[in-house]
């Protein structure tokens, strides 16, 4: 088991933003988080990446406990915020040298992974050009290396897709499968866009803070009795249901 997620709660004041979620995910695993606006998806994120103090359940990576090893268990992860953090005015390998350093690579070792990942996403030309002149689907491109610089055992990508044309998307979410299995990469993909989900994938919908299914696409059809993940999609998050 890669990361588990137990029976977290999470409130805002007196809002509820999780309602008991848990969740398992196995090694090389992708996964995706569907949810529609205001589902939670951030929240769990912000939880998973420690911007949010736990306030109830447990979440380990392999079988350390976030909570009680914060460091190690942050090693492990790598993450794609929704929003964009990279400086535009710094070159891709400016940027990504200042992350390494960060997490305690430098020199050799750190220009090693820096072309390592770069090669894979099919960015390093890229590697001297100011972020400002690569388009947003390049852009995503060099924060997925960066997130992978340290070697992470888990990606967490919150919407990573957004903004961006359908094509990007679609090379995007493709190059993110291929990295699972290629390496063995645990990958948590949050959305809400269908298409970028297949009936075969694992799927972890959560709707109003709670999680109504963590099967794959195909079980959701059938717990919904839809012949569509669009259609399924629609009818467990709908107002009232109760799946
Ligand atoms: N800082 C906050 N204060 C109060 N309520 C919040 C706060 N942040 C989020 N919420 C509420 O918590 C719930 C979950 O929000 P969250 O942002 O985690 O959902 P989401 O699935 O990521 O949605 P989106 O796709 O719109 O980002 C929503 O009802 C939201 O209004």
């Amino acid at each position: 088991m890669s990361i588990r997620v137990e029976q977290v709660s999470f409130h805002y004041g007196k809002k509820a933003a999780l309602n008991n979620v848990s969740f398992a995910l196995e090694t090389g695993q992708f996964a995706a988080l569907l949810g529609p606006n205001g589902a939670g998806k951030s929240t769990l994120f912000a939880l998973l990446t420690r911007l949010y103090a736990q306030q109830s359940g447990e979440i380990f990576l392999r079988e350390l406990a976030l909570n009680q090893h914060p460091t190690a268990v942050m090693q492990k992860l790598g993450v794609v915020f929704q929003q964009s953090t990279l400086d535009l005015d710094l070159t891709v390998q400016q940027n990504l040298s200042y992350h390494a350093a960060l997490h305690g690579l430098s020199g050799k070792a750190a220009k090693g992974r820096i072309q390592q990942e770069l090669e894979r996403l099919q960015m390093l030309a890229r590697a001297d050009e100011k972020v400002r002149a690569l388009n947003g689907g390049h852009r995503r491109r060099v924060e997925i290396a960066r997130a992978l610089l340290h070697q992470p055992e888990v990606l967490l990508l919150d919407e990573p897709t957004t903004g961006l044309d359908p094509q990007s998307r679609s090379a995007l979410n493709q190059h993110i499968r291929q990295l699972c299995h290629e390496t063995q990469l645990t990958v948590l993909w949050a959305t809400h866009l269908i298409e970028e989900i297949t009936l075969e994938d694992r799927v972890l919908l959560l709707h109003q803070g709670r999680l109504l299914s963590s099967a794959t696409g195909h079980s959701l059809c059938e717990l919904s009795q839809q012949d569509s993940l669009s259609k399924a999609f629609n009818t467990l998050t709908c107002d009232g249901a109760s799946y």
